[in-house]
């Protein structure tokens, strides 16, 4: 499965950029053109996804819809990509905080968007177009986020409710810190679904398939003590008031991003390819990482100082 996931995600990323990778998983005889998909994931408007890039090397993505908890408009799923897109070319970049506005993590996709899609009267291979797209940019984001093309360590601030596709944007990050009175919840079951942003397989990976199978077969409203217990959460935050959580969370964070961008970036790497590689590239993987840090500002500095570890 792991084997899969990479050869997957990498069939569409192998050296090229986020930015650069414009063709949708599901082309094929019907392709339709980019633009013209993207103009109509533009017609389900609304919300946006901010961030602001702070001098300590964390960013903090934002996303904000508070009209609908936050739920995933088309031009949201599209400022996303962006949005990771600026990340990845940010050179100064160590950790990544995704969060939601108004104290409420995300309520998945926007069924709006997906009512309206269904109700169009477009013919059948569009919509089916559509509707893939929205899920394609989901899928290729999220996907993306947790791999090691984005060498960012990142956190899910889970404030409120994380529904549906906002449970699955939690598990493309590598930790998840909660507040009190929040919840994750893979409601699929419930909208006739399964995860289809990659969440399940991340799950897996997270807490295992006996623990997973339950959380999706039962819908199971997880809380920051079950979310504990399963390893889903790193911590329970001590407020759940929407800035102090933050600032909690930015502290957490801090002890791991401590020192120079290329390190924390080379760690970050290192880590996912031993999380998704088969281990024998994810050990050369290592190797060539290694060769990016060994000789470098940071490893000279240390080496001058004499630097002891007691
Ligand atoms: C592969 C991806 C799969 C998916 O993500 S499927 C989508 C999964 N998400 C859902 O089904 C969420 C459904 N919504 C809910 O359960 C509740 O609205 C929720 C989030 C618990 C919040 O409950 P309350 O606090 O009582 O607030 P409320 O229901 O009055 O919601 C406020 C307004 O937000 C809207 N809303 C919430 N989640 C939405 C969504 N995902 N898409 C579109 N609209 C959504 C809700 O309809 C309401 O709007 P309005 O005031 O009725 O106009």
């Amino acid at each position: 499965m792991a084997v899969f996931l990479w050869k997957n995600l990498f069939q569409t990323t192998k050296g090229r950029t986020l930015q650069q990778r414009g063709s949708s998983l599901y082309n094929g005889a019907l392709d339709y053109d980019e633009e013209l998909i993207k103009k109509k994931l533009q017609q389900f408007a609304g919300g946006s996804v901010n961030l602001s890039k702070e001098h300590s090397g964390i960013g903090i993505l934002t996303l904000n819809n508070s009209r609908l908890m936050n739920a995933f408009t088309g031009t949201m799923m599209l400022e996303l990509q962006e949005r990771v897109t600026e990340l990845e070319n940010w050179k100064d970049g160590k950790g990544l905080i995704i969060c939601g506005a108004g104290n409420t993590f995300c309520s998945g996709s926007d069924l709006n968007a997906v009512k309206a899609i269904s109700n169009s009267q477009a013919r059948w291979d569009e919509y089916v177009h559509v509707y893939a797209k929205y899920l394609d940019q989901a899928y290729e984001v999220l996907c993306f986020l947790y791999s090691s093309l984005l060498p960012l360590i990142s956190i899910a601030l889970v404030q409120g409710k994380a529904l549906g596709g906002g449970a699955e944007l939690t598990t493309a990050c590598d930790f998840r810190l909660m507040t009190p009175g929040s919840e994750i919840r893979f409601v699929h079951k419930h909208m006739g679904l399964v995860p289809g942003w990659g969440g399940a397989a991340r799950l897996v990976r997270i807490v295992g398939s006996r623990a997973a199978l339950q959380l999706l077969s039962g819908a199971d409203r997880v809380d920051p003590e079950r979310a504990l217990r399963l390893g889903l959460s790193e911590g329970t935050l001590s407020s759940s008031d929407e800035a102090v959580s933050l600032e909690e969370a930015r502290a957490w964070l801090s002890q791991y991003t401590e020192g120079p961008a290329s390190v924390i970036q080379a760690v970050k790497k290192v880590v996912t390819a031993g999380r998704e590689l088969p281990l024998e590239a994810a050990l050369r993987t290592e190797k060539d990482v290694f060769g990016t840090v060994w000789g470098g500002p940071a490893n000279l500095e240390a080496l001058a100082k004499r630097q002891k570890h007691k």
